[in-house]
């Protein structure tokens, strides 16, 4: 069953969805393989440097100059999950133009934030330890929060509601996670370009 759907099949967020086991274990193990012998790079923003590791393909946005450029193409190792993202997600795979690759150390996570409004769907694949994704969104002088399991080889696509309206963020994890994380354009970037 999808995690994020109640008893009754809604999603518990608009525009969430997810689906367990997109990939075998041996992909897993090779995507992790191929991501580790990557040159991987720790986030920075101003003064901070966040403890994951990350590398961009297709397209990358510098936080710390706002620069959103175009960079090294997408590998053909990735190709085959960059396939199985689109079809999850109802896309072309030659939308997914952005790929995002992290290895969260122990330790680890990501804040509280919403993906640059430079990109609309965000497709991501998780590898290695489980992981709950937190949703948040201001409701008066509180927030309405909803929770989504990120279990290894899973896939979410965020869209529409859960995409703009939500803020998301991933706790700290005592073991090491690795993530994939297929984005396309928004309209308005790509008559930019
Ligand atoms: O690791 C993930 O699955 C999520 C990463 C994320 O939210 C981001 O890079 O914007
Ligand atoms: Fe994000």
């Amino acid at each position: 069953m999808n995690a994020m759907l109640d008893l009754f099949e809604t999603p518990v967020v608009s525009g969430l969805s997810s689906c367990s086991d997109i990939i075998s274990p041996a992909e897993e193990a090779e995507l992790i393989e191929r991501i580790d012998a990557d040159s991987l790079s720790p986030f920075r923003f101003q003064q901070w440097t966040g403890k994951r590791l990350t590398c961009s393909y297709g397209w990358s946005y510098d936080f710390e100059t706002g620069r959103f450029s175009p960079t090294k193409p997408i590998p053909d190792w990735l190709i085959s999950t960059q396939e199985k993202a689109a079809r999850f997600a109802g896309l072309d795979p030659t939308q997914l133009v952005q790929a995002l690759l992290i290895r969260y150390d122990p330790g680890a996570g990501i804040g509280w934030h919403k993906d640059r409004p430079v990109f609309e769907h965000v497709v991501g694949i998780s590898l290695g330890a489980a992981a709950t994704m937190r949703f948040r969104r201001r409701a008066g002088a509180k927030f309405a929060r909803a929770n989504v399991s990120l279990q290894p080889r899973s896939i979410y696509h965020l869209s529409g509601e859960v995409r703009h309206s939500w803020e998301h963020s991933i706790a700290e994890m005592d073991e090491a996670r690795w993530s994939i994380t297929f984005r396309t354009l928004a309209r308005s970037t790509q008559s930019h370009q």
